[in-house]
């Protein structure tokens, strides 16, 4: 549903709603973390990371931190009542407070990081963003886990030699959770919060108008399904001789596959796929008991998404510099060929025409009264008649002919293999789809190698002098 229509009841409930749905999201990752665990204190990943970063992204620190250090704190104190032995002061400090802060300050100083990168530069990067994701994810990760690991120490749940190994693979988990699953969230989160009409970053809405892939070939579930089918293959191989790790293969085949995905669909698609990957990945080894496997899987995990998105920046560039390249070649406003385009296309094309032996017509065509016009009636309307002039010229050409805006209200078609009679049929027919805006034309003929084409285009611009002369909406021939 559009935000607009939104009832503010609606919007008012959706504001209470949004902490509601952040506390119970952030209980179900971590609960979703705890099914697998491979090890003690140990998960292939820890999606909570990612609730907290999209949060604190979408909904800002004062809307997001009450709702994240409930949940944490909930989460918390539920492991620690479950312990067989009576839990200690420090170990509440340690629950309710201090895992909590230590939680939701990293990755929530990650997602502010990710979305001031996307104002650092002049404009928006994609690459530049999701560098900071990626490495202020890895800072904000390893942050947590080893606040965590000494807070554990400090309340005596955790010997001193312990920490350096509970830490690291706390971190990578964290990390693998917060890659996999934090922009997806980010996107979903960000959604609710439009609805609810909450303030949202200006750097949310950076990325929206990214050009979709010009060449999207096909839709997204065969090639997951593709993709998945892989990675299980790999997975159940493994599982089924699991002293041969070189059955992983096809898990990494999988993710070189995810790049088609970024490269021929939507970001949302390829978040999307990284998401359900990712999870599917994460299932199947708590299911099939490859736990001894884990650091190669979170490797795998963290290649994919960080591939992924980069990967999205590469059709975006192939855009853009379509796009540039036609801003240079092209007038932006008639969509002529730029005068030194123009001039070099009509150069080649009347080259081959004259080498096989065929006439060229050239036809200057000039907009009249074009000042009049502009003066009378706003430089908007001056305008109109320019696009309606070239959309005159274009429709009366046929393909191989050049056509250009020299300057102001001058443009200039070159026909290959067009002789006199035939040029002046096409030049009436330029005239006469014409409905507000009047041309005069000149034409000339040229069939010697030997003459330079700006010399070719000065008779014809000789030509449309004398039409003007003779009082406008003419042709004339040199
Ligand atoms: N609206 C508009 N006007 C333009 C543009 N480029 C040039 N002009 C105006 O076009 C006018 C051209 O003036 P002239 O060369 O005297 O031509 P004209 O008024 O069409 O008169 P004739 O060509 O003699 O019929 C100038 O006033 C320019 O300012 C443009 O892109 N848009």
């Amino acid at each position: 549903m559009d935000t607009s229509l939104a009832a503010p009841a609606e919007r008012r409930t959706l504001r209470l709603a949004a902490p509601v749905a952040v506390y119970l999201a952030w209980l179900l990752a971590y609960a979703a973390a705890q099914l697998m665990a491979y090890a003690p204190h140990a998960s292939l990943w820890f999606p909570p990371a990612a609730v907290t970063f999209a949060a604190v992204a979408a909904f800002g620190w004062r809307r997001a931190t009450p709702a994240l250090l409930a949940a944490s704190a909930t989460a918390s104190a539920v492991t620690v009542m479950g312990h067989s032995t009576p839990a200690s002061p420090a170990h509440w400090v340690a629950a309710l407070v201090l895992f909590p802060v230590a939680h939701v300050m990293s990755f929530g100083l990650a997602a502010r990081f990710a979305l001031a990168s996307v104002s650092h530069g002049p404009m928006p990067s994609l690459p530049r963003t999701v560098a900071a994701f990626l490495v202020g994810g890895a800072v904000a990760s390893a942050l947590a886990a080893w606040l965590g690991a000494w807070t554990m120490h400090w309340a005596g749940m955790l010997d001193r030699d312990a920490i350096l190994a509970t830490a690291l693979p706390w971190w990578i988990g964290d990390y693998a959770g917060l890659t996999a699953l934090g922009p997806l969230l980010m996107l979903g989160l960000r959604r609710l919060a439009e609805r609810a009409r909450l303030p949202l970053h200006d750097a949310l809405y950076a990325f929206d108008a990214l050009p979709r892939p010009p060449h999207t070939g096909g839709r997204l579930l065969p090639k997951l399904s593709l993709v998945l089918a892989l990675a299980l293959a790999g997975l159940f191989a493994l599982a089924a001789v699991p002293e041969h790790e070189s059955l992983l293969f096809p898990v990494f085949l999988a993710i070189v596959l995810q790049l088609w995905i970024a490269h021929t669909q939507g970001m949302l698609e390829s978040l999307t796929s990284v998401a359900v990957i990712s999870t599917v990945l994460v299932v199947a080894v708590a299911s099939l008991g490859l736990g001894d496997h884990a650091l190669t899987l979170q490797f795998a995990m963290v290649t994919l998404a960080a591939g992924s998105y980069f990967g999205l920046a590469i059709p975006v560039l192939y855009t853009d510099n379509s796009n540039l390249r036609r801003l240079l070649t092209h007038d932006a406003m008639t969509g002529a060929c730029s005068r030194a385009f123009f001039l070099e296309l009509a150069e080649q094309s009347r080259e081959s025409a004259l080498r096989r032996g065929e006439p060229v017509a050239v036809l200057m065509i000039d907009l009249d009264n074009l000042k009049t016009l502009n003066d009378g009636h706003g430089h908007a309307a001056g305008d109109h008649a320019l696009v309606e002039v070239a959309d005159a010229c274009r429709g009366a050409l046929r393909r191989g002919d050049v056509f250009g805006r020299l300057g102001g209200d001058e443009f200039c078609a070159v026909l290959p293999g067009c002789a006199a009679a035939q040029a002046d049929r096409v030049a009436r027919t330029i005239q006469a789809s014409l409905v507000r805006a009047r041309v005069s034309i000149g034409i000339a003929i040229d069939e010697n190698p030997d003459m330079a084409l700006h010399a070719v285009i000065d008779r014809a611009d000789t030509a449309l002098y004398a039409a003007k002369r003779a009082g406008r909406g003419r042709i004339a021939s040199a």
